[in-house]
């Protein structure tokens, strides 16, 4: 059974916790997207009415695309449930999070909901999160300067061989820049022991503008399976 089958268990178990009336971050990445999808199909069938954050211009387009009301950004003061994917999630709830580019957003809408929402599928679990390279988003003036901070907060936490790279869009050459105009570096690890530590050595960093270390933000965890998914609950 392929992922998009296990996503796809996630995100239509994820619409339990959608209710009428209520606004809605909305998340980005192909979970999310179909997430918003089943989410479009249920406003036209059952006249469901609800509100949608986009957390990227993405997630925006399709919003408007499947007949997901959205909120205006500036109009927005609190959010009732996000629902979005996850590159890692640990046993604390704990994720990684920002392989579409999309984390300062997905951050402050994730950080004013009542609840978030994961939902991936089960490639994403892991003991310990850095497997997958943490993305730190940089504003791109003396970006590396930036990175060579970046390389020495992530020792400071106890990552051995930090491996800092700047993100470059499909073509290699240029650099990917995201929805609010900064750059990426993706931060290799191997092993983030104590993703605490990660998130206060990186946070107050001059140039850093957010990075994709998710902690005590996640309430729920949908896990799709192959016939199913398993939801978790803090
Ligand atoms: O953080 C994200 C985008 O910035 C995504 O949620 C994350 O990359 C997971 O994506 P997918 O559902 O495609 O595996």
């Amino acid at each position: 059974m392929s992922t998009v089958e296990q996503k796809t268990n996630a995100a239509a178990a994820a619409l339990e916790y959608v209710e009428d009336g209520m606004t809605l971050g909305l998340g980005s990445g192909s979970t999310a997207e179909i997430f918003v999808r089943l989410l479009g199909a249920r406003i036209e069938e059952e006249g469901l009415k609800v509100q949608g954050l986009p957390t990227s211009k993405e997630t925006e387009a399709l919003a408007r695309e499947v007949g997901v009301p959205l909120m205006p950004v500036e109009h927005a003061v609190t959010i009732d449930v996000t629902v979005d994917g996850a590159d890692e999630v640990d046993g604390r709830f704990h994720l990684i999070k920002g392989g579409g580019g999309c984390l300062l957003r997905e951050k402050i809408i994730a950080a004013a909901s009542d609840r978030m929402v994961v939902i991936c599928d089960e490639t994403k679990l892991v003991e310990t999160l850095g497997r997958f390279p943490l993305p730190v988003e940089v504003d791109p003036f003396a970006f590396t300067i930036t990175a060579k901070k970046v390389f020495d907060a992530l020792r400071r936490a106890g990552v051995k061989r930090p491996d800092v790279n700047l993100r470059r869009r499909g073509d290699g050459l240029e650099p990917f820049v995201t929805d609010g105009g900064h750059y990426i570096l993706d931060c290799a690890c191997g092993e983030i022991p104590e993703p605490e530590l990660a998130d206060a050595e990186l946070i107050d960093l001059p140039g850093v503008i957010e990075h994709g270390l998710f902690l005590d933000l996640a309430r729920v965890v949908i896990v799709g399976e192959d016939e199913a998914a398993r939801v978790m609950e803090l």
